[in-house]
């Protein structure tokens, strides 16, 4: 596959630290859809520059009430709306996209965690087939609750306290996940971000880690130009041992592999 094309398709993770953010990652790979991961607070060109055609922010350990919580930058949304964007806002995520769409957000009378079951309140992409009334269960981990939503979003799920479990507003290309869909805790949750990735957003699957091979092969290659050689100290370790054998697929003989022998090594 063309690179370009597998940049076309790329769903771009900001991540604001939740232990399961890189989960999303490789979930999102396995359905063959490129997936790269980068920080939440990363400058409105960063994001740009990689071209997604899908944001998910993710969870985080953060509260919007805290000042300098961290957040996507100024002008992202402005840059999502303009270009086609898919956003999808996982918990803090969703959180982040109501406060700074106008909607509010508020400090929580029960904390939702663990096991729980959401019911799907309007018929949504996001819930595939499902019918109104369909009960799924879910793994919540939020303190925080959303109050109030920013204009022309509607609920489409809600927990079984009744709190806010997923949001979307399509003609915006804006959606929300109150809940962890990328944990095993939540059997559903492939389907869900199947639903997302390629109903809502008409992702195309097609891409393979080889493809990650072919793109390093190609900025190895861009690196040391037609006829330089590379010198790699190779320890027979799992890094140097990679980084020298896709060197070497890419320059072939010109990368003479150096290993020293310092005396301490095992047996
Ligand atoms: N005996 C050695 N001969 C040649 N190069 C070495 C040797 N030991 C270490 N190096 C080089 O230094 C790098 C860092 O060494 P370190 O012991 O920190 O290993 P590492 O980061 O685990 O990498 P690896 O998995 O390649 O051993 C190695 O990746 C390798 O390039």
């Amino acid at each position: 596959m063309d690179p370009k094309e597998v940049k076309t398709e790329l769903v771009l993770i900001l991540d604001y630290g939740s232990q399961y953010t890189h989960l999303i990652t490789r979930r999102i790979r396995s359905l063959s859809v490129f997936s790269l991961c980068i920080s939440g607070t990363s400058s409105l060109k960063s994001i740009t520059d990689l071209n997604p055609s899908v944001v998910i922010l993710s969870g985080g350990p953060h509260s919007v009430h805290i000042p300098d919580s961290p957040s996507f930058p100024d002008g992202f949304v402005e840059w999502a709306e303009s270009n086609g964007v898919f956003v999808l806002g996982i918990c803090y995520g969703l959180q982040l996209i109501v406060q700074r769409l106008g909607g509010q957000v508020k400090v929580g009378q029960k904390q939702e965690y663990g096991r729980m079951e959401i019911e799907v309140g309007k018929p949504s992409g996001l819930f595939g087939s499902n019918k109104v009334g369909n009960k799924q269960v879910v793994w919540m981990s939020h303190g925080d609750e959303v109050a109030i939503l920013p204009a022309g979003f509607q609920v489409v799920a809600r927990s079984e306290h009744g709190l806010v479990a997923a949001i979307e507003n399509p003609s915006r290309k804006f959606y929300g996940l109150q809940y962890h869909h990328e944990v095993t805790h939540t059997p559903e949750g492939m389907e869900t971000l199947r639903y997302f990735l390629f109903d809502i957003c008409k992702v195309s699957a097609g891409w393979k880690m080889e493809n990650v091979l072919d793109e390093e092969i190609k900025v190895i290659n861009n690196t040391v130009g037609p006829e330089e050689h590379v010198i790699c100290a190779l320890s027979g370790g799992v890094d140097s041992t990679v980084a020298a054998t896709i060197v070497h697929k890419a320059i072939g003989d010109r990368l003479p592999c150096v290993f020293v022998d310092n005396g301490l090594l095992r047996y």
